[in-house]
C-alpha cells in the first residue's frame, strides 16, 4: 500500500499540486485521472521520488520515503517498476535485453537465472519467443507488453504506469489494461495508473482519484461514478455525447 499526505508542488510560483492526500491499495489498479495539465504526472513523479514535493509525505507501507535512511530508499526504489509513456524501450536492444536491463543494473543474478526470469515474464505478457526482436520489429501494443514485462521482471511490489494506453487503438488499450489488472491482482502489486482514458476508467477503475487543477475533487470506485455529484468530475466524465447518452 502507498499513502500520500498533503502533497504540494509549485513551479515558478504556480501551484500545480495543492495538497493531495489519498491511499493506493495493494492488489487492485489505482487510477489517477483528470484533464490535461491538471498535475497527474507531477503527482506520479512526486510519489516515485523523481520530483521532490514542497510539502507532504509519501509512505511506502509504513516507511516515509523522503525521511527514510539511504538503504531503505534504495530498497524501495528496487521494488518499483515503471511503465513510461510511449514504452521507452531501448531501440538498439532486443526485447530480451530490454526486459533483462533492471536485473543487470539492480541484481547480481547469474545469466541463466536472469534468462529464466525474462522468459517467465515474456510468457506472462503473451510474448513467448519474441526474445531476439528489436522494438522496431514489433507493434505498439507488443512494445507496451515488453514495457510491462520489464516493469515486473525484478518482482516489483509497486508498479507505476504513465498513460499506458497512449498511441494504442481502443481494443489493444483494453487488452493492456486487462493485463495490468491481472498482474496487479496475481502478484498483489500496488499499481498506480495515470490516465485520461475513459475506457480505462470504466474497465479497471477499482480505486479512482480525480484531480482538477491540482486538487483532488473526487475518489471512489467505477460503480460510484454516476453518483459522484461533483460538477468538475461529471463535466470530465460526461464530456462526450456518447457518455451523456449512457448516463
Ligand atoms: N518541471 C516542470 N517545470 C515547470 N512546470 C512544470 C514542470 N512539470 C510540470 N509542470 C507544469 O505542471 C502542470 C501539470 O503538469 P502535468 O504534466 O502533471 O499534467 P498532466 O495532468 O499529467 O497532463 P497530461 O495529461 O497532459 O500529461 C502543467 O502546467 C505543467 O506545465
Amino acid at each position: 500500500m502507498i499513502r500520500i499526505e498533503n502533497i504540494k508542488k509549485s513551479f515558478n510560483g504556480k501551484e500545480v499540486l495543492k495538497g493531495i492526500s489519498g491511499t493506493f491499495e495493494k492488489g487492485k489498479p489505482n487510477l489517477i485521472i483528470g484533464a490535461s495539465g491538471t498535475g497527474k504526472s507531477v503527482l506520479l513523479k512526486c510519489i516515485v521520488g523523481l520530483i521532490q514535493p514542497d510539502d507532504g509525505f509519501v509512505y511506502y507501507g509504513t516507511t516515509e520515503f523522503s525521511l527514510a535512511p539511504r538503504n531503505d530508499k534504495t530498497e524501495i526504489r528496487r521494488q518499483i517498476g515503471m511503465l513510461f509513456q510511449g514504452g521507452a524501450l531501448f531501440d538498439s536492444k532486443t526485447v530480451e535485453q530490454n526486459i533483462m536491463f533492471p536485473l543487470d543494473i539492480l541484481t547480481d543474478m547469474p545469466l541463466d537465472e536472469k534468462l529464466d526470469r525474462v522468459n517467465f515474464c515474456l510468457e506472462r505478457v503473451g510474448l513467448t519467443g519474441q526474445n531476439k526482436k528489436l522494438p522496431s520489429e514489433i507493434s505498439g501494443g507488443m512494445q507496451k507488453r515488453v514495457g510491462i514485462a520489464r516493469a515486473i521482471v525484478n518482482s516489483s511490489k509497486y508498479l507505476f504506469c504513465d498513460e499506458p494506453n497512449s498511441g494504442l487503438d481502443p481494443l489493444t488499450s483494453i487488452k493492456i489494461d486487462e493485463l495490468i489488472m491481472e498482474i496487479t491482482e496475481e502478484y498483489k502489486i500496488t499499481t498506480v495508473v495515470v490516465t485520461h482514458d475513459m475506457n480505462s476508467l470504466l474497465g479497471i477503475g477499482e480505486n479512482i482519484m480525480f484531480l482538477h487543477e491540482g486538487e483532488k475533487k473526487w475518489e471512489g470506485h467505477k460503480d460510484d461514478i454516476i453518483h459522484s455529484n461533483v460538477k468538475e468530475f461529471e463535466d470530465f466524465v460526461f464530456a462526450s455525447k456518447v457518455m451523456r447518452k449512457l448516463k
